[in-house]
């Protein structure tokens, strides 16, 4: 591959259809079991070279740009770092970030821009470099970066990076609500230990076994049902987001009246997630929320989609 001058790479939204999660580990981490679903509400991350010596420089664009750490904490400035450091070249590049998903929004949208950053700088760069040899780097940037790199619906076991690619039939139509303000996965990971150990249950690997996929779920995906889906959603950090955050309930609650066929939370939330049985059924669904007052804006989506690709 040679080096270009200017790579965009779009990259999709998750929602967890199952997020199953397990004790507490050693290293801080939870096992789970994680069902990831790429959605075409996504971001763009634009790579042109650099000024030679000033390593990373970032902009970023869209609503909520304001949230969004343009220091060298970005995910997308640490994936460029990386994927440099391994192959021993110098980081310098300009990432311009197009921010569609919601900040801290349980969507994985620093995750998505860790793995555009990657594919991005990788092609500007004329790296080349293995799929493999991305998802390794993509693991060490977070639990969640691996599958931004390959969308679609796969099964993420241990923290969430070891992937299964899982069969899917059709698309299925999603409305994502945004809350005002996000909630730290951190915390909501800590929030679901706390209830774990005042139900008596207790929170750490030796008292949780660690969650299987659920088989009526993967059935579901593969025959393309968005009722049986509907059925099956399960997530495991809902109860802690809730915790966090009660005014969410009402927002679950305003979905279901306005008629999407499931509701939950995305991830470590605040973004609530609605199924629909078709494309105008998110539609109205997406109206009838904007109109609730429980959130701050509501976008009808689908998917599956695929992971980080170059788009020009
Ligand atoms: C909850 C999920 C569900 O897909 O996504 P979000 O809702 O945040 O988007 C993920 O597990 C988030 O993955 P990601 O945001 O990449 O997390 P990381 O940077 O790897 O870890 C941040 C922190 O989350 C907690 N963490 C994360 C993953 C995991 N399996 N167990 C954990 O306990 C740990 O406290 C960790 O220090
Ligand atoms: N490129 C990025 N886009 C958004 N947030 C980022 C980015 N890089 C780092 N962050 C930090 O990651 C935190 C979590 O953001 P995000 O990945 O959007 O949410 P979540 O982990 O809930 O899916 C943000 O609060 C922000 O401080």
């Amino acid at each position: 591959m040679t080096a270009k001058i200017r790579v965009t790479v779009r990259v999709p939204a998750k929602v967890n259809v199952q997020l199953g999660v397990g004790g507490l580990r050693a290293d801080g981490f939870h096992d789970l079991a994680n069902v990831f679903f790429a959605v075409a509400l996504g971001d763009e991350v634009t790579a042109t070279p650099g000024t030679p010596g000033r390593g990373v420089t970032l902009g970023c664009t869209g609503p909520d740009a304001h949230q969004v750490p343009l220091d060298d904490s970005n995910l997308a400035a640490r994936a460029a770092r990386l994927l440099a450091a391994h192959h021993g070249i110098e980081p310098d590049v300009h990432l311009e970030i197009a921010k569609a998903i919601p900040v801290a929004g349980g969507m994985a949208g620093g995750s998505a821009d860790g793995a555009a950053a990657l594919v991005a700088c990788d092609a500007l760069w004329g790296l080349d470099t293995p799929l493999p040899v991305l998802l390794e780097l993509a693991a060490e940037l977070g639990s969640d970066v691996p599958f931004a790199l390959l969308g679609g619906v796969a099964l993420g076991r241990g923290r969430g990076e070891l992937l299964e690619e899982l069969p899917v039939t059709g698309t299925f139509h999603w409305v994502f609500a945004v809350a005002d303000g996000g909630l730290s996965t951190p915390a909501v990971f800590r929030e679901c230990d706390r209830l774990r150990e005042a139900a008596g249950t207790g929170a750490g690997v030796d008292r949780v076994p660690t969650p299987d996929p659920s088989a009526a779920l993967l059935a579901a995906l593969a025959a393309g049902d968005p009722v049986a889906l509907a059925e099956s959603l399960t997530n495991d950090l809902q109860a802690a987001a809730l915790s966090l955050r009660p005014a969410l309930a009402d927002c679950l609650e305003a979905g279901l009246a306005a008629g999407a066929l499931a509701a939950l939370v995305s991830g470590s939330g605040p973004t609530c997630a609605f199924l629909a049985k078709d494309a105008a059924g998110a539609e109205s669904v997406a109206e009838a929320l904007t109109a609730s007052g429980t959130c701050r804006a509501a976008h009808a989506t689908h998917g599956p989609v695929p992971g980080a690709r170059v788009t020009g």
